[in-house]
């Protein structure tokens, strides 16, 4: 097996100042908790809000969740304050808002290392992910999301990216097309992970399944969310199908017959099983995993 790859379908965003939503986040089974310090909190809430996630975050047990802040932006007084606390918090990730040059991301790196140092932790640990909502961050994708090994994703945030572009979010989303494209290519460039942005109608259900089938077939790792109701969707769309699950058990177990014969590559029902195949094939044992279809050995649980 190649090295296992976190899941992360679902990035839900926590509001920073909202202590119900804070202390409850981590029982929704969201793959990654998120919580905001930018633009869900208001300018008078900034400090009580960074308070109270670090305090969360010293206390509250998020179980298996990936713990992820989105800090106030470069050209905020809040933003080295932020970085502070989150570190020594022991926060996994710092999702920078607002991203539009590797420049950006080196900054960020620089202030999150002394962090580290002034506060014991392992330099590197904390790792990084750029948000992108702008004409500007998308011509410079190539080089946010290769600007530090910390980096561990980058995401389209439609809501400010289609201001800037004079434009507003359509049903069929053809006026993120182009985004979305780039900074998929951006991120599988660079080997890291690719978020799409929130869908912010609670109520169109249609047009959030629609959404997420579209940046499933796309090949985005997952999607960033607004609301628990949105994790179980997404979740479904996410499942891998009875047949993948079979042909992925197949496929693994002919390589793993093909390598005890010393060889990379085997034919399965005339067809070549290689690297890219199996790969996939790992892929879709990993979400059939986290979607409790297959038991610990690796078998298809009937439902
Ligand atoms: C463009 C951008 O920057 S988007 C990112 C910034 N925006 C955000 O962070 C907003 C996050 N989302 C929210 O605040 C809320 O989901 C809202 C305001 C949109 C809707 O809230 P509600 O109407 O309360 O939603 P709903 O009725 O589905 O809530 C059900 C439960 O889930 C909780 N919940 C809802 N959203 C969240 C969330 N994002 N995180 C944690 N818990 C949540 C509610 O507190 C409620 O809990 P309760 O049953 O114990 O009272
Ligand atoms: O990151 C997101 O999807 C939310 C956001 O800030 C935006 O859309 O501007
Ligand atoms: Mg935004």
């Amino acid at each position: 097996m190649v090295a296992e790859e976190r899941l992360r379908r679902t990035m839900m965003f926590v509001p920073g100042n909202n202590p119900a939503m804070v202390k409850d986040a981590g029982i929704f089974g969201a793959d990654s908790i998120m919580f905001d310090l930018e633009d869900a909190v208001s300018i008078t809430e900034k400090d009580a809000a960074r308070y109270l996630v670090y305090e969360a975050l010293k206390t509250v047990d998020y179980g298996n969740a990936e713990l992820v802040v989105r800090i106030n932006g470069l050209d905020t007084p809040f933003y080295e304050n932020d970085i502070k606390a989150m570190v020594k918090a022991n926060i996994d990730v710092i999702r920078l808002p607002k991203v539009e040059s590797a420049e950006m991301i080196k900054e960020l790196e620089q202030l999150v290392e002394s962090a580290e140092k002034e506060f014991g932790r392992e330099v590197g640990s904390t790792h990084l992910m750029a948000a992108i909502e702008s004409a500007q961050g998308v011509v410079n994708a190539n080089e946010i999301a290769a600007a530090s090994d910390r980096m561990i994703g980058i995401a389209l945030s439609a809501e400010d990216y289609t201001t800037d572009m004079k434009t507003h979010r359509y049903p069929d989303g053809q006026e993120l097309l182009y985004a979305r494209n780039v900074i998929l290519h951006a991120a599988r460039a660079a080997g890291i992970a690719a978020f799409d942005t929130v869908f912010t109608n609670l109520d169109d259900t249609e047009g959030f399944y629609r959404e997420t089938r579209l940046i499933h077939q796309l090949g985005f790792d997952g999607k960033s969310l607004i609301n628990p109701r949105q994790i179980a969707m997404v979740n479904e769309v996410y499942q891998p199908t009875a047949k993948e699950i079979l042909n992925a058990q197949n496929v693994i177990a002919a390589i793993e017959e093909a390598r005890r014969k010393g060889s990379g590559v085997i034919a399965m029902n005339g067809q070549m099983v290689d690297r890219p195949v199996v790969l996939r094939a790992e892929r879709v044992m990993r979400l059939a995993k986290a979607n409790n279809l297959v038991d610990s050995e690796g078998n298809y649980i009937e439902k």
